[in-house]
């Protein structure tokens, strides 16, 4: 299994500032709440700084002439100001909590859509740990963000330069003193963040790869188990936690130095102040209560000036969750209609015109290669030409690994064709937009994937429209009375999450799937795969049925599947090397009596053999 994937290094050196920029049009909707915030926290923090202001007038005033009643009447309003700023913040909270919970979920929908949008070439180069880790933890980072640090980063700055400001006003000498610390800090901060940044954006990597090595443990369990692979798996799962650890702890020790510095600096230069200020009083040239003033100052501002350190690098963190969500986002989806040729008959409009002469599915110089696709390795069709008539179903035989899959995948444009063109009842493919095409073509695949819904869902999921009619149809049609026994008949729940169907009730219920909305194109992956011989018989009444109303491609691994067509195709180093009925290509091809007897290592045939030597064909 794989561990590491092979989406596109990223951009290792970027501005932090640029990344977070582009969050702008989902923070515009907000940004009145996200701005009154962070006005409401501007003043809230500068009430704080009141607080000093009213300590020196206690301590030169009341204190120094004796008068209880006005150290009572400060103290009242210090009470007041520390209430006023605790209900303030409050206020913050409140209004950004709402906006920033549908600018997540904004987001995360529209990440979504992309990925569901995005070609399976695409979903091939990534892992699906790194895609989840987008759409939950990244989308996360970047609310924490803009809810907190963005906010504070902007409120703390305005802190620190009011508090300076009271600090001059209250005696320069002392604020020079504590301004000395500002340029180190500004060095050493900007030194960190560099290191930082690389260090979270490989943190967030591996987060991504190990979600994928979970995921797959989880979903492969039983193949695990079978083949006992507990320990290989686990050693790989504790490879993978240890560099995430490694990171993790790198991250650490940079956070513990930049705090070392930001808490270290600053309170030198307090010990400082505060040294040449009580030598100040001492001589007479301050009051006491100034240098009260000054120091409570001073230590309300130490907050402010102590979470820079976490903020830059929270804001860090996400710098590279934005990056990473970009990532995908920023990818293409293909255009809907691809660069088809227009065929004599051809709409080019993307939409497919009833009555139009029944043709089937012709395959012309279809020429196709991954792309993710090793340089320079020649492409794995060359030149497929193919005419499957209308009615007809053409059963596709080949060695193991001679590109059956992908040449079915070529007709729903799974993957887009890299030459030649493929017509659907003379329609070029490339011209249709892929809502019409895929609503004229239904694909069963080889593993038959049900989704943690009721039956029902699962196999409306193949035509939207259908009705009940519709479905008890196409129950029927793929011999799916199995159904009807359920708990909960056509609700029951399966997949993942629901009960557990057998791999023949599986196929059943795809091939239900693939045949409820009466395509017109039926494209089925080996139907037949790994079922035992009861199921299969039960399945390949089912096919029957099913293919008996349709134009349909059939990939074929065994002999039984192979009973099951009009006519056969023989696919060799690209091309079709024949064509015929089962019988006629038995006598004709020695490549398919190979492939059919099994001798060429690739496919069962043993124990049908006795059938398909038998003439009839369906
Ligand atoms: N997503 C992919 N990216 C790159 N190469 C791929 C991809 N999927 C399949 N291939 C390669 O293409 C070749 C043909 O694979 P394909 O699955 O079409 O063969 P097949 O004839 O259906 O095989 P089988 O009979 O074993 O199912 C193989 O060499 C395979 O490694």
């Amino acid at each position: 299994m794989p561990e590491s994937t092979n989406q596109p290094e990223p951009e290792r050196s970027r501005s932090a500032v640029r990344s977070l920029l582009r969050l702008w049009p989902y923070v515009k909707p907000i940004s009145h709440r996200l701005f009154g915030s962070a006005g409401v926290a501007v003043v809230a923090s500068c009430l704080a700084l009141l607080i000093p202001l009213v300590l020196k007038w206690i301590v030169d005033g009341p204190v120094a002439h004796r008068d209880p009643s006005g150290v009572w009447l400060g103290g009242g309003l210090v009470l007041l100001l520390g209430l006023l700023e605790a209900g303030l913040f409050g206020v913050r909270r409140w209004l950004v909590a709402r906006p920033m919970a549908g600018l997540e979920a904004t987001m995360r929908a529209d990440l979504y859509h992309r990925l569901q949008r995005l070609p399976v070439s695409f979903h091939d180069r990534w892992g699906s740990g790194q895609l989840l880790s987008r759409a939950t933890n990244d989308l996360q980072i970047l609310r924490m963000f803009l809810t907190f640090p963005m906010v504070f980063l902007a409120v703390n700055t305005a802190t620190i330069v009011a508090g300076f400001g009271i600090l001059f006003v209250q005696q320069w000498s002392l604020g020079l003193i504590l301004l000395v610390p500002v340029v180190p800090l500004v060095i050493l901060c900007s030194y960190f963040e560099a290191r930082y940044q690389v260090a979270s954006r490989t943190a967030q990597d591996q987060v991504g790869d190990l979600t994928t090595l979970v995921e797959e443990s989880v979903l492969g369990i039983r193949i695990i188990k079978a083949f006992g692979r507990h320990r290989s798996q686990a050693e790989a799962f504790h490879r993978q936690s240890r560099e995430l650890r490694g990171t993790e702890l790198r991250k650490a020790r940079l956070l513990a130095d930049l705090w070392m510095v930001i808490v270290g600096l600053p309170d030198v230069a307090l010990g400082a102040a505060l040294v040449l200020g009580v030598v100040q009083v001492a001589d007479g040239g301050l009051s006491a209560g100034t240098l009260v003033a000054f120091l409570s100052t001073a230590l309300a501002l130490r907050w402010p000036v102590e979470s820079l350190g976490w903020l830059l690098s929270f804001s860090n963190e996400a710098a590279t969750a934005a990056d990473r969500v970009f990532e995908v986002l920023d990818t293409e989806v293909p255009p809907e209609t691809g660069k088809g040729t227009s065929t004599g008959t051809g709409t080019g409009t993307g939409t497919a015109e009833e009555g139009r002469p029944a043709d089937g599915i012709r395959f012309s110089a279809v020429r196709f290669r991954y792309p993710d696709a090793p340089e320079g390795t020649p492409d794995l069709l060359t030149g497929i030409d193919l005419h499957i008539r209308s009615g007809e179903t053409v059963a596709l035989v080949g060695a193991t690994g001679s590109g059956k899959t992908s040449l079915t995948s070529l007709i729903p444009r799974l993957y887009e064709p890299t030459g030649g063109r493929i017509t659907l009842d003379g329609t070029d493919a490339a011209l249709l937009t892929r809502s019409t095409l895929r609503s004229l073509v239904a694909t069963a695949f080889e593993e038959p994937t049900l989704f943690s819904a009721g039956v029902r869902e699962n196999v409306l999921m193949g035509a939207p429209g259908a009705d009940e009619a519709d479905l008890l149809r196409a129950l029927e049609i793929a011999q799916c009375d199995f159904v009807h026994k359920l708990p909960q008949g056509v609700d029951t729940q399966v997949g993942e999450q629901g009960l557990s169907l057998s791999g023949g009730q599986r196929q059943r219920l795809a091939l239900a799937r693939a045949v409820v909305g009466r395509p017109r194109f039926l494209v089925l992956d080996d139907p037949l795969s790994a079922l035992d011989v009861h199921t299969e018989a039960l399945v390949e009444a089912a096919l029957r049925q099913v293919l008996s109303t349709t134009t349909a491609l059939v990939v074929a691994h065994r002999p039984s599947t192979v009973m099951l067509a009009d006519r056969v195709a023989l696919l060799s180093e690209g091309r079709i090397t024949a064509v015929g009925t089962h019988q006629e290509l038995l006598t004709s091809s020695a490549a398919y009596r190979r492939l059919m007897s099994g001798q060429d290592g690739s496919t069962p045939a043993a124990p049908d053999r006795p059938q398909f030597e038998g003439s009839s064909t369906r």
